[in-house]
């Protein structure tokens, strides 16, 4: 166990937890809280294998990245109706004003529920439908990025774009997700073909527990425009020095990497060593109902145990609204308010 660092100074935390931040790693999925799964159990009939609130979170001790996708899928399992579904987007984008977040890209899993026999339209109805209202009663300006699930076959992949198209106008782009060792980016490389022709957007996770070859083939064969995770990048120099020339995001989930084992403790999370390789590296919060913690959390407690600063800040922020797929217009009336944040704060904000 790492001794519990210092506090965060307070006009430096105040900073952090007030600055205007994208997030552009987020599964809606994961920010089922516990309460939600019980309320949503109910209304539809579903059973639970556990008695209580408690007894659920009391499950969340995960082992590897597989550990906790078992929990995780039978977690979504309650929801039913589009207002399920509007309601978990809905929780999320509260939390997500409240930490300062301007813009989240959202990732959704459909197989995840079209498996189970919930229509398509069920779910992105209801995501969608909350992402619309968010800008307009939230100021939170949130789209949704379409993710296929990797331990299923790239048929069902194609079958899921597919079923999508009607929507094409609710969703941004395409994700990969789920169990990563095993399931290369190759795997997937006609339904990304497919998705770039229709002028999607692209990401895939990476690098999370997989091996730096996985990165590479993400960016050659899926043509990803941001690697979700990458932390293992570091093993291979020559891919940092590409990830640098070609400026290329990596969307960095501290907290998550923590509670899946992917490091021992905060203190020893590679972020700084990301950033100080020149990497366009952010900080996000992947599945926030089971890591403990919003995006938030994820800074605060990522800074005290490594000692980030005022600086390191400003960058991480800037990089989200860099990375994040919005328009250039939005990108610099979003990075103008970071300017101008910091500015008021009594923090130059650094060139
Ligand atoms: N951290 C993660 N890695 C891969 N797939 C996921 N789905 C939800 N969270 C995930
Ligand atoms: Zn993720």
């Amino acid at each position: 166990m790492a001794p519990t660092p210092p506090p965060l100074d307070p006009a430096l935390e105040r900073l952090v937890r007030t600055m205007p931040k994208a997030e552009l790693h987020i599964h809606i999925e994961g920010s089922l809280e516990p309460e939600l799964i019980f309320v949503l159990a109910q209304r539809n009939g579903v059973s639970l294998p556990y008695p209580s609130v408690e007894a659920l979170r009391a499950a969340y001790a995960f082992t590897d990245l597989q550990s906790f996708l078992d929990i995780y899928y039978a977690g979504a399992g309650v929801l039913v109706t589009e207002q399920d579904f509007f309601d978990m987007a809905w929780a999320y984008l509260e939390r997500a004003r409240a930490d300062g977040i301007t813009r989240a890209e959202i990732f959704f899993d459909p197989q995840t529920h079209t498996e189970r026999g919930v229509p398509f339209s069920t779910v992105i109805g209801g995501l969608a439908r909350a992402c619309d209202e968010a800008r307009g009663a939230l100021g939170v300006n949130a789209a949704l990025i379409l993710c296929f699930l990797r331990h299923l076959s790239e048929e069902a992949a194609l079958a899921t774009l597919e079923q999508a198209l009607p929507y094409r106008d609710r969703f941004i782009g395409v994700g990969l997700d789920s169990s990563e060792v095993g399931h290369p980016p190759e795997k997937f490389a006609r339904v990304f073909a497919k998705a770039r022709d229709l002028g999607l957007r692209r990401v895939a996770h990476a690098g999370e527990e997989g091996p730096p070859a996985y990165i590479r083939s993400a960016l050659d064969v899926l043509h990803a425009e941001r690697i979700d995770h990458g932390v293992q990048s570091l093993k291979d120099p020559a891919l940092v020095a590409r990830l640098k020339a070609e400026r290329i995001p990596l969307t960095v989930c501290p907290l998550s990497n923590v509670k899946l084992c992917v490091f021992e403790d905060l203190s020893r999370h590679n972020l700084r060593e990301l950033l100080d390789a020149g990497l366009v590296a952010m900080i996000n919060s992947d599945d926030p109902a089971y890591f403990g913690g919003y995006l938030n959390r994820n800074f605060v407690e990522t800074f005290a145990a490594l000692g980030l600063d005022a600086g390191h800040a400003y960058r991480l922020a800037r990089n989200g609204f860099e990375a994040s797929f919005a328009t250039p217009e939005e990108k610099a009336a979003d990075i103008a308010a970071l300017d101008r944040h910091f500015d008021a704060c009594g923090f130059a904000a650094p060139e």
